[in-house]
């Protein structure tokens, strides 16, 4: 049976777009990556299915696999595409709705100019939650990276994130160190690796190697734990505009005791089908 897709992408992070509401096709792991594959699949960093909720007040519901076929509980890139699927299918209009992610229900807001903008929750710091093994909670943890000793931050964001400031994203040093963290023993579910440059106190840069998908251009929720990380050490503003390779996403944090906002782009590709 072919799987009619849609090809979007939030700042470049890309995904297919599965309408699973009336029932999911089969996706196991091998066909996922099968699907993700960019010279003989879709190719996607993510693929997103569209389903009916169970939670109370969620309207929709959506499941997140990375382009190696492991499943992911949070994307942030990817729930702006899922809200502006739903709003171009007639199924959400303009204004707030709740959407329930394998993390947990996010509320997203749709603007009359088709800004798309996600209360991503707060983000979580205590090491357990992460997972992340620490003895206790700090705003910097010591590294072990081959023969380097890295300074990290480590929250999530509803999926773990690692986050380390450097004085430039573009230093090949960081090329290095994106999969040797992403696959630290210290995070026993595997982490995304982010690298920020503070430009000033409302802007940043960042780079992230993702769990499950390697580089990627954006990273929605590696950019609300850059932020998170950040402000929590009074390096940035409660405003904060991220530049990624693929585009520009905008987090809001006022900080602990609030939840974060993020908002950017979601596009729209082309329509397929994929034949498997
Ligand atoms: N691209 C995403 C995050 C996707 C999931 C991540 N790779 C994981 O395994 O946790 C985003 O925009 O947040």
């Amino acid at each position: 049976m072919p799987i009619a897709f849609t090809k979007m992408h939030g700042a470049g992070n890309d995904f297919a777009v599965i309408d699973a509401r009336a029932g999911r096709p089969l996706l196991d792991a091998s066909r996922v990556a099968r699907m993700g594959d960019r010279h003989r699949g879709i190719g996607f960093d993510q693929l997103l299915t569209i389903e009916t909720a169970d939670a109370p007040g969620c309207a929709y519901a959506y499941g997140i696999w990375n382009s190696d076929g492991s499943p992911a509980r949070q994307c942030g890139n990817g729930v702006r595409c899922v809200a502006a699927w739903l709003r171009r299918a007639g199924a959400l209009g303009v204004g707030a709705a709740r959407l329930q992610s394998p993390a947990g229900p996010v509320t997203v807001r749709i603007g009359a100019d088709g800004e798309i903008a996600v209360d991503m929750g707060a983000p979580l710091f205590a090491p357990a939650g992460i997972p992340f093994d620490a003895p206790a909670e700090a705003d910097r943890y010591a590294l072990a990276l081959g023969d380097e000793i890295v300074q990290i931050g480590a929250v999530s964001m509803g999926n773990p994130h690692a986050v380390v400031e450097v004085t430039d994203i573009a230093d090949p040093r960081v090329d290095r160190l994106g999969p040797a963290l992403t696959a630290h023993p210290r995070f026993p579910a595997g982490v995304n690796a982010g690298f920020v440059q503070v430009l000033g106190e409302d802007a940043v840069r960042l780079r992230v190697h993702e769990r499950g998908a390697g580089w990627t251009l954006a990273c929605g929720t590696g950019a609300c734990a850059a932020v998170a990380v950040l402000r929590r050490r009074d390096r940035v503003g409660p405003r904060v505009r991220v530049a990624l390779p693929g585009g520009m996403l905008t987090i809001a944090w006022e900080g602990p005791g609030h939840t974060l906002w993020m908002s950017g782009p979601a596009a729209f590709v082309y329509e397929g089908e994929y034949l498997d």
